[in-house]
């Protein structure tokens, strides 16, 4: 079993924005859902985890070496696949791979063959080995991806946001990939996207504003505010007033309809009908907590 630990991490950059706040979480081997929206500080985290760059405070250790002290071991045994991985020389996929696999220091020309070989047919590539990658659709790119991170058997991997811009039968696929990957390593997936951390991570962790605001297991945290989430299909222009009124925690328009969803303890007056809660609603409910925190 594999272990990271980290402790009280934060990152401070030069220009003063503060993008992790005393960070403090453990994982260990499964698919590890990282969830934040834009500038939440995601890749700040998974940077920091690569040992891409320190943090201004805190400690980090996987598998009980202090990766701070020696960022070289976890560059070594550590898989990154980064949010922009898109420039490809025009040699087929498989001469690639193996250039990668040189620069990961695997020397013996068999063993990286062989290496090659099986992830490619791992990542459902094989068949396109003679295909230079520059010309595979975004979700072939993204396996291609994952086949990279894959060399040397690292027993971490980091995927940042790999699901953008991939229809849903790839990102389907990607997803089904890396849930296989993650039954004997860890890999952390950080995303904006509810849907794909909901059903595949073991655990997840919700970062806003450098701060874990939130974690444990999607079904616990899901369960927390079973029978709490109501909604109400309301006129648009009512907007304003439901929201001074209520805990509004989402809006949704369906079928040319606006339906709110609000967080309550009881149901809210007869016309509110109780939601089936979903991760997203729980996302969205803690992104309102910790927003109404900072309001007061
Ligand atoms: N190298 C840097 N120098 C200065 N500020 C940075 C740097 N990298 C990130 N930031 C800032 O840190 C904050 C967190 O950014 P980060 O990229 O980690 O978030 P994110 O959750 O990955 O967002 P996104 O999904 O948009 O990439 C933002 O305010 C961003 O502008």
């Amino acid at each position: 079993m594999n272990t990271l630990v980290i402790e009280n991490v934060s990152k401070r950059y030069p220009n003063g924005v503060k993008a992790l706040d005393s960070i403090n979480l453990n994982i260990s081997n499964g698919m590890f859902g990282l969830l934040g929206a834009n500038g939440a500080g995601k890749s700040s985290l998974m940077r920091t985890i690569a040992a891409l760059q320190k943090p201004s405070s805190g400690f980090i250790e996987f598998n009980n070496i202090d990766i701070i002290e020696t960022p070289q071991i976890m560059r070594q045994g550590l898989g990154y696949l980064p949010q922009e991985f898109d420039v490809y020389p025009k040699i087929s996929a498989q001469k690639l791979l193996d250039h990668f696999a040189v620069l990961k220091g695997i020397l013996n020309r068999k063993e990286r063959q062989d290496q090659v070989s099986a992830l490619l047919q791992q990542t459902n590539l094989y068949q396109h080995r003679k295909k230079s990658v520059h010309t595979f659709s975004g979700g072939m790119k993204q396996r291609f991806g994952i086949a990279q991170a894959l060399l040397g058997n690292p027993q971490l991997i980091i995927v940042d946001e790999p699901t953008a811009g991939l229809d849903p039968e790839e990102r389907h696929r990607f997803l089904n990939l890396l849930s296989e990957i993650g039954q004997n390593i860890i890999v952390i997936l950080s995303t904006h996207i509810v849907e794909d951390i909901q059903e595949l991570c073991t655990q997840i962790a919700i970062l806003a504003q450098g701060k874990i605001i939130s974690k444990g297991s999607p079904s616990a945290l899901v369960e927390g505010i079973s029978g709490k989430v109501w909604s109400k299909i309301i006129p648009k222009d009512q907007l304003e007033e439901y929201k001074e009124n209520y805990q509004v925690i989402s809006t949704r328009l369906i079928a040319g309809e606006t339906q709110i969803r609000v967080l309550s303890d009881k149901q809210p007056t007869s016309k509110f009908k109780l939601v089936t809660v979903g991760l997203e609603d729980y996302y969205f409910a803690q992104m309102f907590l910790n927003q109404s925190l900072k309001n007061d």
